[in-house]
């Protein structure tokens, strides 16, 4: 079975664009999975799942809700170490490096060791850098670290190299959950110039402009959640 690390990895060297749709198990509604997957685009490469305070039942329900109507593989995408469950294909393992809390930086990967080390998720190490949307994010409340502004593009690119030379294999640019502004078109190349790992991208992005900027940037992937949520809006 090839890794779905494989498969970004043969994406991005293709320039093939990838898209994940975000499923938050606090407000999903799994009785209507099937219609929500129906409605989504129909290039969507990948279902991620978590929310910043969604709980490990609620992750559980939602993840089996989506695999019952959906080939697609499903990442977790997890806001603490209770999020796990076997039933997923694979975990986006975060380090909230942009903050500064030990708590999101060691403290919630130790404790997610005992669920993860014998489970069959593929481990997706992954630098987290929550930027400035506009609005307090729900990670910013959660994890109680700031943001780093926009204007500090050296900064954001530095704090993504320095992610890659950690070992991670995945930067995350998190504008947060509904973020009223999208991560810039200049940080984001700035940063895909910088690092030789693939570059995921979410928060706020709610436009096939938005959509392709974000690609035209550099994004690798592109990750839309709030957007989607809405059942009437077909704009993607
Ligand atoms: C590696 C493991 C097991 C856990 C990682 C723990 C870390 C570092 C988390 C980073 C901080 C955090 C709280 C991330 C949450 C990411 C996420 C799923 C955001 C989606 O946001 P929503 O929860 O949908 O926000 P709203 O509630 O505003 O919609
Ligand atoms: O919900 P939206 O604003 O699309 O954000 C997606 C994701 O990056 C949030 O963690
Ligand atoms: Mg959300």
């Amino acid at each position: 079975m090839t890794s779905i690390y494989s498969e970004i990895l043969a994406s991005a060297s293709r320039g093939e664009k990838l898209l994940c749709v975000l499923v938050d198990p606090e407000k999903f509604d799994n009785t209507k999975a099937e219609a929500f997957l129906k409605r989504m685009p129909q290039n969507a490469n990948y279902l991620l799942v978590g929310g910043s305070t969604a709980t490990a039942q609620q992750t559980e329900q939602t993840v089996e809700a989506l695999k019952k109507h959906s080939k697609l593989p499903i990442i977790l995408f997890p806001g603490s170490h209770e999020q796990i469950t076997e039933e997923a294909d694979a975990i986006l393992f975060l380090s909230l490096l942009s903050g500064r809390n030990p708590e999101y930086l060691i403290g919630q990967q130790i404790k997610s060791v005992p669920k993860l080390q014998f489970s069959g998720l593929e481990i997706l190490p992954t630098a987290y850098i929550l930027v400035d949307g506009g609005k307090e994010s729900a990670v910013q409340r959660v994890s109680q670290t700031e943001p780093i502004g926009q204007s500090k593009v050296n900064l954001i690119s530095e704090t993504a190299l320095a992610g890659e030379f950690s070992g991670k294999n995945l930067v995350y640019l998190e504008a947060g959950s509904g973020a009223k502004i999208p991560v810039g078109a200049a940080i984001i190349s700035e940063v895909k110039k910088t690092i030789t790992i693939p570059l995921i991208v979410g928060g706020g992005i709610r436009s096939k402009e938005q959509l392709q900027e974000a690609y035209t940037a550099g994004a690798d992937i592109v990750v839309i959640g709030t957007a989607f949520e809405d059942a009437s809006f077909t704009g993607i």
